[in-house]
């Protein structure tokens, strides 16, 4: 039975809420502030009449349109029954200065932090491989539902694919499934290494050069920030790593490579992700957060431009 065409058309019909106006202090008890991005910022505090835990994400109704937010809202809240994302809660309201929602509380923090903390060594091979399942099922999820999170990264470093980059150039980016799966494979790199292979997916970086050369099969020498992965795990990045977005493999190529070695030494990392020492699934497995994900037909911010890329692309096969 195919029950994807009314779930797809439920997802995509943004909900239109008439959205509480609140004072927040009478609410909640503000605990503190858990983080910032771009947009907003994220604040752990406690429903004083439940007592729930919840982290509300705020963004500032000056810089926000209330479609832009009711759209991250919705999304956010039809991709929770994954149980690789965050559960966002069916609460949403306003005060006189923002919009918020409210979404159950990653308690370690995101994936930079446990990066951060392995000081410069990089997450042991058995937690990444752990992350990676948990995200790229996340995504395949998303992919399904014809939505792309565009933003999988684990530090807001340029993990952006080259087609990015050359938009950045001729002012025309078709935002596409392949962007997620190309930054899924740079949070592999970044997760075992804690750094990136180059500053820029572009020619312009000789490093990146050096992986073009390679991935085009032009030498036989295998990058110099690749040479501590496994054979198995370069064929992967390869298929991750197209250089043309549409021939990248799906997300879920990541399962077929779960049982390899992926360094090339054994590694002695001590697991970073869960601080209290190995990894505890669950605690990692909701940590993916949605509020970059974008509906391919809802293109609304100024990362995104109006004509496929694909037409322009500087690589051949
Ligand atoms: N539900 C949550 N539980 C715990 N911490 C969270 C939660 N959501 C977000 N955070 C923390 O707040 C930070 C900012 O989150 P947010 O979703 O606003 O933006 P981002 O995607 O990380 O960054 P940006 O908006 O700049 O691209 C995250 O990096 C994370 O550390």
């Amino acid at each position: 039975m195919n029950t994807n065409k009314p779930q797809q058309s439920t997802i995509h019909k943004i909900r239109e809420i008439k959205l509480e106006a609140l004072y927040i202090d009478r609410d909640y008890d503000v605990l503190k502030e858990i983080g910032s991005g771009d947009y907003g910022k994220v604040i752990l505090a406690v429903h004083r009449d439940t007592g729930s835990e919840v982290a509300l994400k705020a963004v500032p109704k000056a810089t926000t349109p209330t479609k832009d937010f009711l759209m991250e809202f919705h999304y956010s809240y039809f991709l929770s029954p994954h149980k690789n994302i965050l559960d966002t809660y069916d609460v949403a309201f306003e005060t006189s200065e923002h919009y918020y929602f409210a979404q159950e509380v990653a308690p370690f923090g995101d994936l930079s932090q446990a990066v951060e903390r392995t000081n410069g060594v990089g997450l042991n091979e058995r937690d990444v491989k752990i992350v990676v399942e948990q995200i790229s099922s996340a995504l395949e999820f998303m992919h399904d539902k014809e939505l792309v999170h565009r933003d999988v990264r684990v530090k807001s470093l340029p993990s952006c694919p080259p087609e990015v980059w050359e938009a950045v150039l001729l002012e025309g980016y078709n935002i596409e499934v392949g962007s997620d799966v190309w930054q899924l494979a740079m949070m592999v790199y970044v997760c075992l290494t804690t750094r990136f292979p180059w500053d820029k997916a572009d020619i312009t970086d000789p490093r990146f050069t050096d992986f073009v050369q390679w991935h085009k099969r032009k030498t036989t020498r295998t990058p110099k920030e690749f040479r501590v992965f496994s054979a198995r795990l370069l064929r992967l990045m390869r298929r991750l790593m197209e250089l043309k977005p549409t021939k990248r493999y799906p997300v879920t190529e990541v399962n077929k490579y779960l049982r390899d070695r992926w360094l090339v030494q054994r590694s002695q990392r001590a697991s970073s992700v869960h601080p209290q020492g190995d990894l505890n699934g669950s605690h990692v497995t909701r940590s993916l957060s949605c509020s970059h994900l974008v509906h391919p037909h809802h293109r609304s911010d100024e990362w995104m431009a109006s004509k496929s890329k694909d037409d322009h692309s500087l690589y051949t096969d």
